[in-house]
């Protein structure tokens, strides 16, 4: 059976009560963190000092999602500070390929994510070359934005790319998710869920609790 991981995003968190906010998900799986360039997308969040000092403080292990332009270039600072994984783009990377083996070279697992009008096929050849593939069920930039039930053909390209392939890299879903969505997005093939405004919108353990049933219910 199929493990499946629920990764809070702390961009729908209380930015200046971070320490809290990060103990009130020790039961989460991971720590999804969303950092935002201005240029890459239309918004702005944190970079390394702050994601370091979330290193130093957080109950789990980072999951970062970067949503930066030039990607080759600052995806390994994240790494080398502690990263459990680090996603950067598809769109935004000059060498995936390359950047995805340095990144695992520093220790880090090594993640690809794609925006909602990126097609899947150049990638789905590469799939041993990543830990993990993020398929955007937004368009990046913001929290609480609705799920596109669309995407749901390209998570099954990757799914059957994995099976085919016999790979155990980490099928991710980014957006909208919530009790709602989350048996979707599984059904289709994805283990690893990220949840922003579903988890901090309540009483964060029991909403990651509520979402890890809804996912089992589909779990493959
Ligand atoms: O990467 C992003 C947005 O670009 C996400 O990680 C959001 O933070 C998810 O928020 P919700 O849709 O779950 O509220
Ligand atoms: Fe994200």
């Amino acid at each position: 059976m199929t493990a499946q991981r629920i990764n809070p995003s702390i961009l729908s968190a209380d930015f200046v009560n971070l320490q809290a906010e990060l103990e009130a998900i020790a039961t989460a799986d991971l720590v999804h963190v969303d950092v935002m360039d201005n240029h890459f997308v239309p918004n702005l969040t944190m970079g390394p000092p702050i994601v370091e000092r979330i290193q130093a403080v957080s109950p789990v292990p980072l999951d970062v999602h970067l949503m930066i332009s030039d990607a080759d270039r600052w995806a390994p600072g994240y790494a080398e500070l502690g990263a459990y994984s680090v996603t950067f783009h598809a769109e935004a990377a000059a060498d995936p390929v390359a950047l995805a083996r340095r990144l695992r070279a520093i220790g880090a697992r090594a993640g690809i994510a794609l925006k909602p009008g990126t097609d899947p096929d150049p990638y789905l050849e590469l799939l041993p070359e990543f830990d993990q593939v993020l398929v955007m069920t937004v368009e990046p930039g913001f929290g609480g934005q609705s799920f596109m039930a669309d995407m749901m053909p390209k998570l099954r390209r990757f799914a059957e790319a994995k099976a085919r392939l016999g790979l155990d890299v980490w099928l991710q879903v980014d957006g909208g998710i919530s009790k709602d969505t989350i048996g979707i997005a599984a059904e289709a093939g994805a283990d690893t869920f990220v949840a922003g405004s579903a988890v901090y919108g309540g009483v964060p353990e029991h909403r990651i609790a509520e979402l890890r049933a809804a996912a089992a219910a589909h779990r493959h």
